[in-house]
């Protein structure tokens, strides 16, 4: 009652109370006084996990900022605070590739699934392997085992006279005498990789065996007329698609072919990515071409400063077909015209970003969270426009995916590294884990890990799978769009898996076999598989070859492992899959 008298005696005193107040909270944020306060706490409580998550959104809007001040290569707002970005004390200016490093643990991290990897498991206990990263510099006295990445290839030795048709121009001794034991082991069985049968052949023997599993169960009873919807009709527990049927070659046909009816930007990720619809109703994703095949990732650049490369989409395809995974979506190379296919029916938004540069080339930008600026232009030459598409797969509404962590994810940090590139044994740990400790799944990740390795892809953040398959079902390789950047560096910690797990699923190391002992190399059937698409060459010479001597290393890599005294059936793991 007393305070009701005083409120309505005073009232007006108390108006100008809070109107002073107000503006003096306003003046505070203005001059910056919260700033400092806010990145003093973030110092303080550096290690703090749950803080972790708020520094990661803070590190994410202020590389958000940075970029948009960018624009027109004027950083208009100066640098990023350093506390705020990274664990460094230099400052660094808002480039590209800082903005890259900023947003350390990259995004995307499960934008579709409600069980997300983000933030969630981030914010996971100390203890567990996720959580750990370990800064380069070492502690005074100690000397962490820093896995070098190797470009040297000594110990591959050049094929004995050369000109022996498809075979592999590499061999190792060593490799030599473990292929012979495999070979007298699996003599006659499934797993035979003798070398007078024909790759093809091999692998249709091996495809036989596959399990095929469920279907998707929205589309069991719906399969459709077009291409595309065969496709997401004949998704399967065990394998994407199934090249045997018909409608993959029919597929890649109509994304090449079929007349561009929308355009719109995709969302998540990082780069800039277009959802193309065709006339049929079928959907595609593109990446555009943002540079030249030959232009090979700048020595100083990190991989996630790189751009993501089109050919790089449409060769992993191909790889990843004649490995007979079948776990990449369909991707062909496709010319579309800037202004007739793109600019034409792109929404407002998008369509505000495109113009005709200096050279009087049609150009566009879009807006992502790199590279999507003037200084950064996607350009016809001087109105076609090269790019890879790949199927789209099923809407989320009727096939749900879940999206987990890889547990040899990097740390997206010029300054610290995941805990798996400094200590070895971290296999150790995620084998007792879920989803690692049973099934298929910790030979889907070596499997990657190869994949990966013979691409050079170091972008492999997280994975995907369908949720209806649950848990026994194959991964997803989506994303391969920064492989293939550097021909004569092979990327050691890409098979880091392997080589700490000591371990590789049977029916894969048999294929590597086989492309070793020909007679067909892998070099020279990726040649004859990319001639099919419409943007051949799709990779240069040197990254064919790469592929072959990458095969090598991968089975000397395993023999490595026998050498140290691990039992065969452990290093060798046969799961019946094929
Ligand atoms: N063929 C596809 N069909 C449907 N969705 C896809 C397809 N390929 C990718 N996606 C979805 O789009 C997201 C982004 O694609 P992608 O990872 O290729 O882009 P990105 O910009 O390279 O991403 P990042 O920056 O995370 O490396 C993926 O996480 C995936 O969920
Ligand atoms: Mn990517």
């Amino acid at each position: 009652m007393g305070l009701w008298v005083i409120i309505r005696r005073r009232w007006r005193m108390l108006l100008w109370v809070a109107v002073l107040a107000l503006v003096a909270f306003n003046a505070a944020i203005f001059l910056g006084v919260t700033g400092p306060r806010v990145r003093e706490e973030l110092r303080r409580t550096d290690d703090s996990p749950h803080l972790q998550v708020s520094r990661k959104r803070l590190n994410k809007s202020a590389a958000n900022s940075s970029i948009q001040n960018n624009d027109d290569h004027e950083p208009k707002g100066g640098v990023v605070d350093p506390e705020v970005g990274v664990r460094s004390n230099k400052k660094f200016s808002a480039t590209p590739a800082a903005e890259a490093e900023v947003k350390d643990n990259h995004p995307n991290g499960g934008e579709d699934d409600p069980e997300s990897t983000r933030g969630k498991k981030i914010r996971g206990d100390k203890n567990t392997y996720r959580d750990k990263e370990v800064d380069e510099d070492p502690v005074e006295g100690q000397q962490p085992l820093v896995v070098k990445e190797e470009a040297d290839h000594q110990f591959v030795a050049p094929r004995q006279g050369r000109g022996h048709g498809g075979r592999a121009n590499y061999t190792i001794t060593e490799v030599d005498s473990f292929v012979e034991k495999f070979q007298s082991r699996y003599a006659d069985s499934a797993y035979e990789a003798d070398v007078d049968t024909k790759y093809q052949d091999f692998l249709k023997r091996l495809n036989a065996l596959k399990k095929k599993g469920s279907r998707l169960d929205s589309y069991i009873n719906n399969m459709g007329k077009y291409s595309w919807e065969h496709f997401h009709h004949g998704i399967r527990q065990y394998h994407l698609y199934d090249p045997a049927e018909g409608y993959v070659e029919a597929l890649l046909k109509d994304m090449a072919t079929k007349e561009i009816v929308d355009v719109e930007q995709k969302e998540g990720g990082t780069q800039i990515k277009l959802m193309i619809t065709l006339e049929d109703d079928g959907q595609s994703l593109m990446k555009p071409m943002r540079f030249p095949r030959d232009q090979e990732t700048l020595p100083d650049h990190f991989y996630f400063a790189d751009y993501e490369r089109h050919n790089a989409e449409i060769a992993a395809f191909h790889l990843d077909m004649l490995l007979g995974f079948y776990r990449v979506p369909p991707t062909i190379g496709r010319e579309v015209n800037v202004s007739r296919d793109l600019h034409r029916l792109a929404n407002r938004k998008l369509a505000k970003t495109f113009f005709i540069s200096p050279a009087g080339n049609w150009c566009f930008h879009g807006s992502c969270s790199y590279y999507c600026d003037s200084s950064h232009p996607i350009c016809g030459h001087p109105i076609m426009l090269e790019g890879s598409l790949a199927a789209f797969l099923p809407p989320l509404k009727m096939a749900k995916r879940k999206t987990w962590r890889n547990p040899w994810k990097r740390s997206y940090s010029k300054h610290r590294k995941a805990y798996w590139e400094v200590y070895d044994d971290l296999c150790e740990k995620v084998k007792d884990k879920h989803p690692y400790n049973e099934g298929r799944r910790l030979l889907d990740i070596m499997d990657m890990a190869v994949f990966d390795f013979l691409t050079g892809n170091l972008d492999r953040h997280h994975y995907e799978t369908f949720q209806n398959f649950g848990n026994d079902t194959f991964l997803l390789h989506l994303d391969n769009g920064r492989a293939f950047g550097k021909s004569n560096y092979d990327c050691v910690s890409c098979i880091a898996p392997v080589r700490q797990c000591c371990m590789i699923r049977l029916s894969t190391l048999t294929k590597l076999i086989k492309l070793y002992v020909g007679p067909d190399s892998l070099s020279q059937l990726m040649r004859l598989s990319l001639q099919f698409d419409p943007l051949n060459p799709i990779l240069y010479d040197p990254h064919l070859d790469a592929l072959d001597r990458r095969v090598s290393k991968v089975l000397h890599l395993i023999n490595s492992c026998l050498m140290e005294g691990k039992p065969w059936d452990e290093v060798i793991v046969d799961d019946g899959i094929t």
